[in-house]
């Protein structure tokens, strides 16, 4: 990663809004599909590479930190999330960092990209950020196993989305990829996309759950085709969640979808990134492999319950020298 792409004065303190085509898809094209391979010695060992690197220092270690925290998906998806609880994560969301410590920063106020919940603390969420622009998604289609009748999968999309979900992680039914069956997960796919309307959806491949990167890589450019707005690793529910393999399996699914159809496809790795070392890496990837236009909360988010803490105590020590105990940091 070099350091003069990224520094301070880049970070706009209110992110521009940037006009990105959604991507209309294209008809199942199976030969393509069926072509994909995913050479996996050849990704672990590029991927092997990539955490021991030399990394960002300093302040251009804390704008990149910062950059990441407008990407982040702020989630709680516990079964014992309460509205105090989304009421505190959302407070949490519009002020991500404390005022202290963006002041010795010399920034102005940032918020994280959106925040991600449960369908049913989707009301209370959007009226926590009401007025401060940042979006709701809310996971759905069964959420984690995806595995609730049909019918009802869709109709979760549509009342999330009159409850004000401005973006939607549907899961895909694994086992349409796990018996090659490739029309059945874009027609499903596209299903869910026609029931998002507006709202943007984010195809959460359970990756831990699909047996083989070609599979990944199958199941990516499947979901692509058939409108996926962003392409998510995992639930944070599987018992292996996003790895850097799988994530460049899929970021270069996104690239060549790119070359092929002129639509840029949004990558979300969730679920077990709590470290921002891990977040810098993550960036780094994306930098290399899709390029800065895709450093943008509109086509990059990582799903995390507990990164934003890290990043904020990494931040209190670039400015004091000290590290803090992670309960000074309001929930995160
Ligand atoms: O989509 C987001 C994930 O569920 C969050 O996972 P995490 O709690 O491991 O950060």
């Amino acid at each position: 990663m070099t350091s003069d792409t990224l520094t301070k004065s880049t970070l706009a303190t209110h992110l521009p809004q940037v006009h990105e085509p959604r991507n209309a898809g294209m008809a199942l094209d199976m030969d393509l599909v069926l072509a994909v391979q995913a050479n996996t010695s050849a990704i672990e060992r590029r991927c092997a590479t990539l955490p021991g690197r030399r990394s960002v220092k300093k302040e251009y270690q804390a704008a990149w930190l910062l950059k990441a925290i407008t990407m982040i998906d702020l989630t709680t998806l516990s079964g014992d999330d309460t509205a105090g609880r989304v009421r505190r994560l959302c407070a949490k969301a519009a002020q991500p960092v404390r005022a202290d410590i963006l002041d010795a920063l010399g920034m102005g106020p940032i918020t994280t990209g959106a925040v991600c919940v449960y369908h049913d603390m989707v009301e209370t969420a959007v009226a926590a950020l009401d007025g401060t622009g940042i979006p709701v998604a809310a996971v759905s289609t069964g959420f984690p196993a995806g595995l609730s009748p049909f019918h009802l999968r869709i109709k979760e999309i549509e009342e999330s989305v009159k409850a004000g979900a401005k973006e939607i992680d549907i899961v895909i039914s694994r086992r349409h990829v796990l018996t090659g069956n490739w029309q059945a997960l874009y027609d499903e796919m596209c299903a869910f996309r026609a029931a998002c309307g507006e709202a943007h959806v984010k195809a959460i491949l359970a990756t831990g759950e699909l047996g083989s990167l070609r599979n990944v890589a199958r199941a990516s450019y499947v979901c692509m085709m058939a409108g996926a707005d962003f392409i998510k690793t995992s639930t944070g529910k599987e018992s292996v969640n996003a790895t850097l393999p799988v994530s460049l399996t899929m970021i270069r699914a996104i690239r060549d979808y790119q070359a092929r159809t002129g639509f840029r496809v949004g990558y979300k790795p969730a679920g077990g990134i709590s470290k921002a070392k891990d977040s810098l890496t993550y960036l780094a990837l994306i930098k290399e492999e899709l390029g800065d236009h895709w450093l943008s909360p509109h086509l990059f988010r990582f799903g995390a319950s507990s990164l934003l803490n890290d990043i904020e105590r990494q931040l209190e020590h670039y400015v004091t020298g000290n590290y803090s105990a992670s309960w000074r940091h309001a929930m995160a």
